[in-house]
């Protein structure tokens, strides 16, 4: 069984912050793929200056395409929003549960949210959580700290984020080494987050 870590997200746009957690993670841990999953509408976020799902799935095309332990999944595109991950855990261990092993990867930010996740204890009781640094408000609840399935990254921290991308680049910044090279040039010709 191959062991994958899916990276949920809204990807808007993917940056090389995502990009370099991936990568860390399938050359410095266990996982030896990771899925990038582009979630049409988050739980948490509004949809307002949300690009359409396919323009965000062929950012993170760009963004994978010479990485090849790196994939993109449009599994939620068909699912029912907002996408609860633990809905989406259950299909895809349905399609592929006799090939890969799942795991999930986030930020720092998202552990300390989590506890509002949609039936977190059994995203927990059933896989691991590997969870990249990033500086954010508030503090890790107490009972993820010291669990069994949740693994933090010893890596450094980077102060990356798509809000910022898009909103610097609306003010005409030049943001372009935040972004894959590739990335840059397709949000640029399409003039997204103008
Ligand atoms: N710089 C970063 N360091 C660590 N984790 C990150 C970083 N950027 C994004 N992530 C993680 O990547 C996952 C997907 O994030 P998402 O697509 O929402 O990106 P974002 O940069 O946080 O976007 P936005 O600014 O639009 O909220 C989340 O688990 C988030 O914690
Ligand atoms: O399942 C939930 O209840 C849930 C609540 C909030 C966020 N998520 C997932 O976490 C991913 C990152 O969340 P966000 O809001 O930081 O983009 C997002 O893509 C969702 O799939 C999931």
């Amino acid at each position: 069984m191959k062991k994958v870590g899916l990276f949920f997200g809204t990807f808007n746009p993917i940056h090389i912050g995502h990009l370099v957690i991936a990568n860390h993670m399938v050359e410095f841990s266990d996982l030896e793929e990771v899925w990038f999953v582009i979630t049409p509408q988050s739980p948490f976020k509004v949809k307002q200056s949300m690009l359409p799902d396919h323009h965000r799935y062929q950012m993170v095309q760009e963004a994978v395409g010479e990485y090849p332990k790196l994939k993109a999944s449009t599994i939620e595109f068909d699912l029912p929003q907002p996408n609860y991950t633990v809905n989406t855990l259950v299909n895809l261990k349905e399609k592929h549960g006799d090939q890969y092993i799942f795991s999930l990867l986030m930020g720092e930010d998202n552990l300390k949210t989590f506890h509002k996740w949609k039936n977190y204890e059994v995203i927990l009781e059933n896989h691991h959580l590997y969870v990249y640094p990033r500086i954010s408000g508030g503090d890790v609840p107490e009972r993820f700290v010291g669990h069994d399935h949740i693994h933090r990254i010893d890596a450094p921290v980077m102060e990356i984020s798509s809000t910022f991308i898009r909103n610097n680049h609306k003010k005409g910044k030049n943001i372009r080494p935040l972004l894959p090279e590739s990335v840059w040039k397709y949000m640029d010709e399409m003039n997204f987050y103008r």
